[in-house]
């Protein structure tokens, strides 16, 4: 089979994208696993796949498979940057503003004059079962009356390796710790170690957060299924929002990752989160799978 697709990325996450709009595309794992493959296929943290919409108030539907595992996924912030650039670009959809359904939730995405790309990301969900993560016999630390759980690492030695977290979904499930200086952080040993936490059942996202001031942090997240990425865009999302919720962050905030700044907006319970950020094209190919 020949597969048309885009290689794109939003501040360095980088995406191969395809056209599902015509002909359903039912790729298997180990399809979905070569085009995330840097050295046997093309190469992205994850496939983002553009379907027609299958409900009436959203423009198409919008599919995410993490690329080193083929999994498909609920949420990718920079990849719905990059959806509406691409449908754009293809021809799919003249309009600057399009509607998407994702596996559990719909997504607003707005192309702005200069380029960049607003994404509407709903509200956070904050209850642990949700993540899922279970919290049973942790007493949390409360700071400005926001929980910051103690995760055991598992290293089996007598003070051991504490994380100190705080959990948000954006959909797709997210730990967070404060970090005195991003780059000396411990990605590499536990990043790991945090994504496959016995306590979340299905994974989870992890976030190293350096709060500059109360509208500028550094980011780096160990992604579910994906290691260390350039950003994460619902890292960035929910860093923002555990930061806004623990009071150390003002409500408008920029998170410089390694691949670029994202701009996030929250204004509290009740709102939605809105990210800034870019969308690129980088080449278009055929792939034989
Ligand atoms: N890069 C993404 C998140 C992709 C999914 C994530 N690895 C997961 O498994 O939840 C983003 O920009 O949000």
């Amino acid at each position: 089979m020949r597969l048309r697709f885009t290689k794109m990325h939003g501040a360095g996450n980088d995406f191969v994208v395809l056209d599902a709009t015509q002909a359903p595309l039912a790729l298997s794992r180990d399809q979905l696993r070569l085009l995330g493959d840097r050295r046997f296929g093309v190469g992205a943290d994850q496939i983002l796949v553009v379907e027609a919409a299958d409900r009436p108030g959203v423009d198409f539907r919008y599919r995410i498979f993490n690329g080193a595992s083929g999994d498909e996924v609920e949420q990718c912030g920079n990849g719905s940057r990059c959806f509406v650039r691409y449908v754009r670009d293809h021809g799919l959809s003249e309009r600057d503003t399009i509607r998407v359904a994702t596996v559990n939730n719909e997504l607003e995405l707005r192309l702005q004059a200069d380029g960049r790309v607003t994404v509407d990301m709903n509200q956070p969900v904050f209850e642990p079962a949700r993540l899922p993560f279970d919290p049973s016999g942790l007493v949390p630390r409360m700071v400005n009356g926001f929980e910051l759980w103690p995760l055991d690492l598992g290293d089996g030695d007598a003070g051991g390796d504490t994380a100190e977290v705080a959990v948000v979904s954006m959909g797709n499930p997210h730990a967070v710790l404060r970090v005195p200086e991003v780059d000396a952080a411990p990605v590499a040993s536990w990043g790991p170690r945090i994504e496959v936490h016995a306590r979340f059942a299905r994974k989870v996202n992890a976030g190293f957060l350096q709060v500059v001031s109360r509208s500028e942090v550094k980011l780096r997240v160990f992604e579910r299924d994906a290691g260390e990425t350039l950003a994460c865009g619902t890292g960035a999302c929910a860093a923002v929002v555990a930061g806004i919720r623990l009071g150390w962050l003002d409500s408008k905030v920029d998170v410089h990752t390694r691949g670029g700044v994202l701009t996030i907006e929250w204004n509290g319970p009740g709102h939605s989160v809105l990210m800034t950020g870019p969308a690129v094209t980088v080449f278009e190919g055929e792939i034989e799978l």
